[in-house]
Formats: C-alpha cells, sequence, structure tokens
C-alpha cells in the first residue's frame, strides 16, 4: 500500500524537525484563525494578503510529489503531519493529540472559529470528522486496526466553539470488523455520541502481523 513509508532520521534531528513542523502548522493555523475574525481595515487585509503570498512562494519552492502520508522512523516515532485531524503541520488539522490509557483514547483539544457550522456552534461535519479519527484510534490502541465502513452519530446537543474532549472505547471485534463507540464533550455535557465500523481492509489482512502492526499505529 502506498502512503506509508520507513525513514531513519536520527533521534534528535527528528525531534528538531517536530517542533519546526508545528511552529509552522500553529502560525498558519493561527492565521486562519485571524483571518475569519479579522476587522481590520481592508487597507491592513490587503497588505496581509501581500505578505500570505510572499510565504506561500516561499514554501512552494520545493514540495514533495505526493501527499504526506505516514512515515515510521527507526525510534519508533511516526509521522502523520499531513493527516487531517492530528497532523502537526497541517493547518486544517487542530490539531487533535490523542492519549491513551487502558481500554480508551481521548484527547482535550479546542476548536476555534474556523470551525463554525451553525451561528457559535462547531460544523456537524467537523464533529464527524473528529470522532471518525477517534474511533479508528481506539481501534488501532485496541490491536484491531481498520478502515471506516461505518459511521452513525447522534447530534445531542449543539457544540459550542472552545475547549472539548473526545474520547472512543472498543466495543467488540467481530473477525476483521471492530466495532468502536465515543463521543465528544464540553462543559455542556456530551454532544454527539458515535458508533463505528472498522474494517481491516484486504490489502492489510495478507501482511505479517509486524508489518500490519506498524501501519496500525498510524
Ligand atoms: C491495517 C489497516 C489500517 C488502516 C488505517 C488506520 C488509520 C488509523 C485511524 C484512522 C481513522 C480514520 C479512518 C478513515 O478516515 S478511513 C477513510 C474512510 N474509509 C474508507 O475510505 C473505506 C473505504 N472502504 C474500504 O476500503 C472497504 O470497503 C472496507 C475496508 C471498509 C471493507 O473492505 P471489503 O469491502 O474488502 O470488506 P469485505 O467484503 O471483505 O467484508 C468484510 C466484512 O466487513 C463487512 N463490511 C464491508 N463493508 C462494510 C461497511 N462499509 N460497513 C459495515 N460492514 C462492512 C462485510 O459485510 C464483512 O462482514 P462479514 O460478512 O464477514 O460479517
Amino acid at each position: 500500500m502506498s502512503g506509508y513509508f520507513t525513514e531513519e532520521i536520527p533521534a534528535e534531528e527528528l525531534t528538531r524537525q517536530m517542533e519546526v513542523a508545528r511552529g509552522v502548522g500553529d502560525s498558519v493555523r493561527a492565521l486562519v484563525a485571524a483571518t475569519v475574525v479579522t476587522d481590520v481595515d481592508e487597507d491592513d487585509v490587503i497588505e496581509a494578503q501581500r505578505l500570505i503570498d510572499a510565504a506561500t512562494a516561499i514554501l512552494e519552492r520545493r514540495r514533495i510529489d505526493s501527499s504526506f502520508g505516514i512515515r515510521f522512523n527507526s525510534d519508533g516515532r511516526q509521522r502523520n503531519w499531513g493527516n487531517a485531524v492530528e497532523g502537526i503541520r497541517n493547518p486544517v488539522a487542530p490539531p487533535v493529540e490523542f492519549e491513551a490509557g487502558d481500554d480508551r483514547v481521548w484527547a482535550e483539544f479546542s476548536l476555534g472559529p474556523q470551525y463554525e457550522g451553525p451561528p457559535g456552534l462547531v460544523h456537524g461535519g467537523v464533529i464527524a470528522l473528529i470522532l471518525d479519527q477517534v474511533l479508528g484510534h481506539a481501534a488501532v490502541h485496541a490491536g484491531a486496526p481498520g478502515m471506516t465502513g461505518t459511521l452513525s452519530i447522534r447530534y445531542r446537543q449543539g457544540t459550542k466553539l472552545g475547549s472539548m474532549r473526545t474520547e472512543a472505547w472498543i466495543d467488540r471485534t467481530e473477525g476483521v470488523k471492530t466495532f468502536a463507540k465515543g463521543q465528544i464533550s464540553t462543559a455542556d455535557g456530551i454532544c454527539a455520541e458515535a458508533e463505528g465500523i472498522f474494517i481491516m481492509p484486504r490489502w492489510a489482512r495478507e501482511l505479517d502481523i509486524d508489518r500490519r502492526s506498524r501501519i496500525g499505529d498510524a
């Protein structure tokens, strides 16, 4: 399966690269939020646009031919910097950084004005995006990774923009299918609940266990 790479970056160098990646990702995230809510004069908007275009031209001086993919380093760490939920260098990603316990995974994070759907509330598609990832992550954590086959969401109340928590756990596994459940909550309580079926794709079923678990680490 393409998009999965193995690489050998010395640990200290990888840590340094991660700091730079997070730095530029965070700066563009702040830029996106500022673009949505700025109230400065039009001349300032136009000047900002000129500077942004100059920054884009610098970044485009050299680029990879594909999307970022998932890169496994020899020290056990992996880079999924392009992931739409977790990718530290992807400004579209909040990013959501998961923690894992015995029977579940969770994350605390914040969504700003660029994720708005109804006024003041998170867009339902963004809720689905995050629930897909957290349920998928729970399947990985349980050692039963898979692609999302089905995802069902019950939106119980609007999710206010700002701080929130998501968590997910495995309900059961049946052969290549992993049934996961999860939720997103704010200070108002549970806002959305999800159930998902994650299915190990055929190409992964044919891999040996070691390679499969490395892909599942994604
Ligand atoms: C190791 C892999 C790791 C993957 C990445 C980890 C990322 C980590 C986190 C990422 C998080 C974000 C994740 C993302 O964003 S994943 C991106 C969004 N999802 C996709 O793009 C998935 C596209 N679909 C596929 O690749 C295949 O159709 C899948 C893999 C889903 C099934 O494959 P295939 O079609 O070849 O399966 P099969 O014919 O052998 O059937 C097997 C069993 O499954 C049952 N079934 C089939 N389809 C569905 C369905 N839709 N719902 C419920 N059940 C379904 C079927 O009845 C049978 O059951 P049974 O009759 O045996 O009881």
